[in-house]
């Protein structure tokens, strides 16, 4: 199994993201010294002969692959077309390259929407592919099981090292709080403090309040990442998770508890709910050793105090 020495050479993709950034500080902390990065704007990973020259001048060992078009259900129905080609780009030109530049081992994430919308529930991984997807994410899970093919792919035909992580809803300091294109956690976490602060009556919550989720601290991913990365090496998805959920009221009532906001939650059953219910099932990766540690409760509170301390930063990036 390869292991990561201080100075390997380690490319982690998206690391100005929610997950990437969470990688990057975890490797930082580990004192890795050779890291490597790239922003958009210095490389579109959907750009294929740039991606190529990227790798040929930095011979990557390790590849973290967290770059990806990525938003919450408003923007995955709004954008499918995005969400399949930008994704579909990424992943292609990414793991492509790491095969023909001789990466020793490369992480490829993608999400629980991967799953049939009414499989069984919690998801094991063998229900890939047993049934149809959920209609508000369909373009971006395709692209996600695409890239778990192309992983297991080169896995088969060249014995390649590609692993596919697959984390639940993620959430934590560096998230998207854009209203429109954010996941549940963060936009209700900020509708609450600018209620709090407006002394607004009511927040709306989108939906009926009744769909499970299931959340998980996104340090606990990183370090689940580099688990994977050094104790792992298998085909197919891999889900990382902490194998509780709640419902969307019983959320938004969490945070208003975090935030201290005490108006009521109002209803708008004009948006989507989108899938029912996707709980992981967690017990592959706990019987290879790792599970998670944080509660929601505590991540909902580091992640109260970082927005606090970080507002005009993260209401500045997206
Ligand atoms: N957030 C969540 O709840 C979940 C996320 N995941 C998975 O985790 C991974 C990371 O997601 P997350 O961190 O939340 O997403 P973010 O949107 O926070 O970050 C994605 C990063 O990808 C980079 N990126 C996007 N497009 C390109 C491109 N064309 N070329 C180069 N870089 C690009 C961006 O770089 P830049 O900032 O430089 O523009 C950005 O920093 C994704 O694969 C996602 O599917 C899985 C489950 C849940
Ligand atoms: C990670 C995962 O994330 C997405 O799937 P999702 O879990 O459905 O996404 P979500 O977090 O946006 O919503 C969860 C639930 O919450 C409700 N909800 C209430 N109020 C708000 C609200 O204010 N904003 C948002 N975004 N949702 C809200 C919302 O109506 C829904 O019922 C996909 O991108 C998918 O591809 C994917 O991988």
């Amino acid at each position: 199994m390869p292991v990561l020495q201080q100075d390997s050479r380690i490319y982690v993709a998206g690391h100005r993201g929610l997950v990437g950034g969470a990688i990057l500080r975890r490797l930082q902390d580990a004192g890795h010294t050779a890291l490597i990065t790239r922003t958009s704007r210095e490389l579109d990973l959907r750009d294929q002969a740039a991606v190529r020259d990227f790798f040929a001048a930095e011979r990557p060992e390790f590849v973290f692959l967290a770059a990806a078009k990525v938003g919450g259900i408003l923007a995955n129905s709004t954008y499918p077309a995005q969400f399949l080609y930008d994704n579909m780009m990424i992943a292609a030109n990414v793991i492509n390259a790491s095969h023909e530049h001789g990466v020793t081992k490369l992480l490829n994430l993608g999400s629980s929407c991967i799953y049939p919308r009414m499989a069984p529930q919690p998801l094991k991984e063998e229900y890939l592919l047993t049934g149809p997807l959920e209609e508000t994410n369909r373009a971006y899970a395709v692209a996600k099981i695409a890239a778990i093919e192309l992983c297991d792919s080169y896995r088969i035909q060249y014995g390649s090292d590609f692993i596919s992580g697959m984390p639940t809803n993620l959430y934590g300091p560096g998230d998207n709080f854009d209203l429109k294109g954010s996941h549940v956690l963060p936009a209700l976490l900020r509708k609450m403090v600018d209620a709090r602060e407006a002394g607004a009556p009511t927040v709306e919550v989108w939906g009926s309040g009744t769909p499970l989720r299931e959340f998980l601290y996104v340090d606990d991913l990183a370090d689940a990442s580099l688990y994977l990365m050094e104790h792992v090496s298998e085909p197919g998805p891999i889900n990382i998770g902490t194998g509780e959920d709640l419902t969307i009221r019983e959320l938004a009532e969490m945070i208003a508890q975090v935030v201290g906001y005490q108006g009521t939650l109002a209803f708008d059953a004009t948006k989507p709910d989108g899938t029912p219910r996707k709980l992981m099932d967690v017990s592959r990766l706990a019987g290879q050793g790792w599970t998670a540690r944080t509660s929601l409760r505590d991540g909902l509170e580091k992640t109260y105090a970082w927005y606090l301390a970080h507002r005009e930063e993260a209401l500045a990036a997206r």
